[in-house]
């Protein structure tokens, strides 16, 4: 009954509203990632280049992580449909007993996702954006920074099966002839493929217009600009130093110094976390009628 109660509650909404409390776990571990500099040896596989096997030649970050998530696994942390890990091959059996987890997802569908290029985009893009170039050796402490940094991206770009989720419940005859759509061009790309003998590109080509019908049936560019412009304001107002003084300061410069730069969090949405998002929201749905 509690389940199915839960299960009422579900709606674009109510995904919003989870999205949004996501927001603000990830612009709070940027603040944290940011109290240490760059930090370079915890990226460097040669750093740990004479430590045993099966850890020299890993970056200390990438050891990290793949341990931390064999704990938490442990904790059962990875039982809940919301959580996906980056090394699912490294995972242990968890050591509490089942929690009954709302079926919400589609198990065809459940287990998409875009861990690989989330991890490329966090180390190549991100880190170098909001980190100040040094090294302080606080490496564990940065190590455990970036794990809830990655996490926390994880998370929030990996709820797009469950927004995907809701809209489909919202409007089933619509999202279905797209989703159709794939299955006839598939065949028909199969047809064409044995008989004219083309090459790979014109399978590709019909693949995309299905995505793409996908995509503008589930993107609502208001809600974009609105979700970035709140990250932007949030990391305005968690960023900043807080002082008593009513104001009353005599400080050099009025201008406030964030901790991290609202810019790039507002970029960070625009180029990453949202069309991420959407991958994800558009992976899911091609399986929802699988
Ligand atoms: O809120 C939605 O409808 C979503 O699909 C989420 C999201 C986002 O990532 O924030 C993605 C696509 C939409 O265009 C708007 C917002």
């Amino acid at each position: 009954r509690q389940l199915e109660e839960k299960d009422n509650q579900f709606s674009l909404a109510s995904v919003r509203e989870f999205l949004t409390r996501e927001e603000d776990s990830i612009v709070f571990s940027l603040i944290e990632r940011a109290k240490y500099p760059s930090n370079f040896p915890v990226y460097d596989p040669s750093y740990l280049a004479g430590a045993a096997f099966p850890y020299h030649n890993h970056s200390l970050v990438d050891i990290f992580v793949r341990e931390s998530e064999a704990v938490q696994a442990r904790a059962g942390r990875y039982q809940n449909p919301e959580e996906i890990p980056f090394f699912p091959e490294n995972l242990v059996p968890p050591l509490v007993p089942p929690y009954q987890y709302p079926k919400v997802l589609y198990p065809a569908a459940a287990s998409v996702n875009v861990r690989d290029t989330i991890w490329q985009m966090y180390f190549d893009q991100l880190l170098p954006q909001f980190t100040s170039k040094g090294d302080d050796g606080r490496y564990a402490l940065t190590a455990a920074a970036d794990l809830v940094c990655l996490q926390a991206l994880s998370r929030r770009i990996h709820y797009g099966r469950f927004v995907s989720e809701a809209k489909f419940r919202d409007a089933p005859n619509n999202y279905s002839s797209a989703i159709r759509a794939k299955v006839v061009s598939q065949l028909l790309s199969i047809f064409l493929l044995s008989l004219l003998q083309k090459n790979k590109n014109s399978e590709t080509s019909i693949f995309v217009q299905d995505r793409d019908a996908l995509m503008r049936l589930l993107t609502f560019e208001v809600q974009e600009e609105t979700v970035k412009r709140r990250v932007e304001e949030k990391a305005k107002v968690f960023g900043q130093d807080v002082t008593v003084d009513n104001g009353t300061s005599t400080n050099e410069s009025s201008r406030p110094q964030y901790k991290v730069d609202p810019n790039v969090v507002y970029h960070l949405y625009g180029n990453w976390v949202i069309p991420f998002t959407k991958q994800v929201e558009v992976e899911y749905l091609l399986h929802r009628l699988d």
